[in-house]
C-alpha cells in the first residue's frame, strides 16, 4: 500500500455532453489537510462523490485508503466519513439520538460512551436532548461533523464545511480539523474560502472548468503570482514626481499621491528603497509592503475573485 491516503489519476466524468472532470490527477498524503478550491460548478462535489463511492467515474483510477473505489466499495466506505452538502442530520431526532443512530448503524462497540465523548468534544452537551431542528446552523454543522467521526474514519471529506457560518463557528471548525489531523486523520476539504484553505491546508489544488489549474503548498501557490510591492504615499506632487523618477518600474496614482514599487519584500531591497528616498531627500508619509495572497492566485488562475465566486 502506498503512503498516500488518496491517489487519483486520469479521473474523468461527463454528464451527457458536459465534461465535468477532464482528466485530473492528485495525491493526498496520510495525516494531511488537502484542499480543493474552485468556483461554483468547477466539479468539486463531483470529485468528492467519486472518491466517496457515491458516483461512478467514466475513466481513471481512484484509490482511497488503499482500495480502488471501482471494485472495493465496501472497504472504501468503511474507511471514510463524509460531511457537508449531503448532511445526514435527522431534524426530528435530538443531537444525542442522531449520534446514537449513527453508532448503531456503524455497529460501534460501547456506542453510548462514544456519543457522550463526541457531545462533550463538540460542546453540544447542553443541547444534547433537544430536537436538532432547534439547533443553529453552526450547531447543526458541528453535529454533522460529530456524526461523521463516529467509528473513527481514517479519511474525512468535508465539502464546504463552513459555508454560511459566523466567524466564531468557523474558527471552532478549524480547531476541530487541526485536532483531527494531529490524531492522524486525513482531511479532504473543498472550500470557496481562500483564507480557510490558506490557514488549514498542507496542499491545495485549484479546479477550474474540470481541470486542475494549479497545485502546491499555500506558499508555493502564492509564489506563482508576481506582485509583492511597496506602497508609498507622499505629502505632495513634487515628492511623488521625484520618487517616481528615482524608483524604476514604479506606478503612480496622482489622485492618491501614491507610488507602487515592485520589490522582493526582503530587508535588503527595502533598505535600498529607503536609501533612494533619503538620497533624494523625500519623506514618504506612509510605507507598506503588500505580498500576494491566495485571492491574487485565484484571480490569476481562474480570472475571478473569490468575492465574485461567493456572490454567485
Ligand atoms: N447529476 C447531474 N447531472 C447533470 N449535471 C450535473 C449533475 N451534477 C452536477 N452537474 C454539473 O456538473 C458541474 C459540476 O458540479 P459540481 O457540483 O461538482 O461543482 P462544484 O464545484 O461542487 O460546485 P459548487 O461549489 O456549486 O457545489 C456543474 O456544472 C453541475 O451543473
Amino acid at each position: 500500500m502506498s503512503s498516500s491516503a488518496i491517489a487519483v489519476s486520469g479521473l474523468r466524468k461527463a454528464y451527457g455532453d458536459k465534461v465535468v472532470l477532464d482528466g485530473i490527477d492528485f495525491e493526498v498524503a496520510q495525516g494531511s489537510v488537502f484542499s480543493m478550491l474552485g468556483p461554483n460548478g468547477a466539479g468539486k462535489t463531483t470529485t468528492v462523490n467519486v472518491m466517496a463511492t457515491l458516483l461512478k467515474a467514466d475513466a481513471g483510477t481512484v484509490v482511497v485508503a488503499g482500495h480502488d473505489v471501482a471494485t472495493a466499495t465496501k472497504k472504501v466506505r468503511a474507511s471514510i466519513g463524509v460531511t457537508g452538502q449531503f448532511a445526514a442530520v435527522d431534524e426530528l431526532l435530538t443531537g444525542r439520538e442522531n449520534l446514537q443512530l449513527m453508532a448503531d448503524l456503524k455497529r460501534v462497540r460501547s456506542g453510548r460512551d462514544t456519543v457522550t465523548q463526541l457531545l462533550e468534544r463538540f460542546d453540544l452537551v447542553e443541547s444534547a436532548d433537544k430536537a436538532s431542528s432547534t439547533y443553529s446552523g453552526g450547531m447543526r454543522r458541528k453535529l454533522d461533523l460529530a456524526m461523521t467521526l463516529v467509528g473513527r474514519p481514517q479519511i474525512i471529506f468535508l465539502d464546504e464545511p463552513t459555508t454560511g457560518l459566523d466567524p466564531r463557528s468557523r474558527r471552532t471548525m478549524w480547531g476541530i480539523v487541526r485536532e483531527l489531523v494531529a490524531d492522524g486523520t486525513t482531511i479532504f476539504l473543498t472550500t470557496q474560502y481562500l483564507d480557510e484553505a490558506d490557514h488549514l491546508s498542507d496542499r491545495i489544488v485549484v479546479l477550474d472548468d474540470g481541470r486542475l489549474v494549479a497545485q502546491g503548498t499555500p506558499e508555493e501557490l502564492k509564489r506563482q503570482v508576481p506582485g509583492t510591492h511597496v506602497r508609498l504615499r507622499f505629502g505632495g506632487l513634487d515628492d511623488l514626481d521625484t520618487a517616481a523618477r528615482a524608483l524604476a518600474g514604479s506606478t503612480r496614482d496622482d489622485q492618491e499621491l501614491t507610488l507602487r514599487v515592485p520589490s522582493e519584500g526582503d530587508s535588503r531591497s527595502l533598505r535600498a528603497l529607503l536609501d533612494t528616498l533619503d538620497e533624494h531627500m523625500i519623506n514618504a508619509l506612509e510605507f507598506s509592503v503588500h505580498t500576494p495572497d491566495l485571492d491574487d492566485v485565484f484571480l490569476a488562475l481562474t480570472g475571478r475573485t473569490s468575492a465574485e465566486v461567493v456572490a454567485q
